[in-house]
């Protein structure tokens, strides 16, 4: 079910010194900061040839990645985001097989302009996973 490797997130203190540190210390072609309130952190994206590494920063009081930071206050890779072709069909299909799906189960529009979820941590070897749709457009 699940396709590519959209992006592996780490997220970070200090989202100006982690992009700094990406583009001038790695070499890699880094974003713009672009702010995600829908999601409550700042993004950047390190573009590499295979995938994109997101850096992420807490935005407003209740980031969801505010404990995380808490916990590992240098930062850490907090998610991994894989494609799927339907997004629907996907959380129904693992919803069935006893994964929890964060929030309230529907799909929000993520940093691409298209509908991602998040599958507990705990209900996969200690990785919060996020499913991300190929296409932009949601099945009916
Ligand atoms: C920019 C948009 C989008 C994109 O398009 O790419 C994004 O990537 S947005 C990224 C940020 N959004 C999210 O993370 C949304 C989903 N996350 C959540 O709903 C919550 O963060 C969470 C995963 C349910 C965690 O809840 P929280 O209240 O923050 O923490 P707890 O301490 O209660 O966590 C419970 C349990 O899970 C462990 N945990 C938490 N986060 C992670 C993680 N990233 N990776 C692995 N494990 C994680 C945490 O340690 C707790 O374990 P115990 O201590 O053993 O109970
Ligand atoms: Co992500």
């Amino acid at each position: 079910m699940i396709g590519r490797l959209n992006h592996v997130a780490i997220a970070v203190p200090d989202l100006a010194a982690a992009s700094a540190q990406y583009r001038d210390a790695l070499g890699a072609k880094v974003s713009e900061p672009v702010e995600e309130p829908d999601h409550g952190v700042t993004v950047v994206f390190v573009e590499l040839p295979n995938t994109k590494i997101e850096l992420l920063e807490p935005l407003g009081e209740a980031s969801p990645i505010a404990k995380f930071l808490e916990k590992s206050p240098a930062g850490g890779i907090h998610h991994v985001c894989y494609e799927v072709d339907d997004i629907g069909d996907a959380a129904a299909r693992l919803q069935a097989k006893g994964a929890r799906v964060l929030g309230d189960g529907e799909p929000k529009i993520g940093a691409h302009g298209k509908p991602v979820l998040f599958l507990h941590p705990k209900d996969f070897n200690g990785t919060l996973i996020e499913l991300e749709q190929a296409s932009a457009v949601m099945a009916p």
